[in-house]
């Protein structure tokens, strides 16, 4: 803040946050393509821009993904792993970006958010057995960790996450906004979408959700993280 003597006080802005300018532009072009499609749901949440699809994708292209992340599968890893033992116990792989029916689903993604197919990073299967998770947290990076050197070159922050369930699980599994008391079930092709940040371009902290443990049965997803500039 500035004190003029005899005149004005000026209140100077705090450090705008990293990327944050790109994630508001980002935002309201998302926000202004996505009201224009028929089959979009934009969920009745105020604090988080969610919005589903539903039938994203149909039966055989599920069953193709789920078929492709069984080949790459692995513990999921965490950004950081010291200190959260246990924090996400699922299986993730990058699926084959050459697989014919990858490359489309990635294509129909930039186009139903007109989000370039370069900022998107690859995607990612994961695959979580009975009594699997993942815990509560933000897929928008940590500017203040040691991770975000190394990810602010790749493209930045995330800006938006598309998530597509394809399978139906016999009980658990959910998918929980933690902080806006929503929770969404496993529908098989069903895309789920939000915004990673607020429409003034700052990480939404509203954003923090959990994969609940699977009870019964095996969940399958495909999950698209999409960066403010090209992810290399
Ligand atoms: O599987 C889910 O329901 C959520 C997955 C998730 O949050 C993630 O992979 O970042
Ligand atoms: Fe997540």
């Amino acid at each position: 803040m500035w004190n003029i003597p005899g005149s004005l006080t000026i209140e100077m802005p705090a450090t705008p946050h990293p990327d944050c300018r790109a994630l508001a532009r980002i935002g309201a072009s998302v926000r202004e393509r996505l009201s224009g499609q028929p089959t979009v749901r934009r969920l009745p949440v105020e604090a988080v821009e969610i919005y589903t699809s539903n039938s994203f994708l149909n039966e055989a292209d599920c069953a193709h993904l789920i078929a492709l992340i069984d080949t790459c599968a692995c513990p999921s890893r965490l950004l950081e792993e010291e200190g959260w033992d246990g924090y996400r116990t699922s299986y993730s792989g990058d699926i084959d970006t050459h697989d014919r029916i990858v490359r489309d689903l990635e294509l129909r993604l930039s186009d139903f958010t007109g989000i370039a197919p370069s900022c998107g990073e690859s995607a990612q299967g994961q695959r979580y057995e009975c009594g699997q998770y993942f815990n509560e947290h933000c897929d928008w990076f940590d500017t203040e960790a040691g991770y975000w050197r190394q990810e602010r070159r790749c493209g930045g922050q995330r800006s938006w996450t598309a998530m597509i369930y394809l399978n139906a699980v016999e009980e658990g599994g959910r998918t929980d906004f933690t902080h806006i008391g929503l929770s969404i079930p496993p529908e098989p092709g069903c895309l789920l979408l939000w915004n990673n940040a607020l429409p003034d371009g700052t990480p939404n902290p509203l954003t923090m959700h959990a994969a609940r443990p699977v009870v019964r049965g095996v969940k399958y997803v495909v999950t698209k993280w999409f960066r403010v500039r090209n992810w290399q």
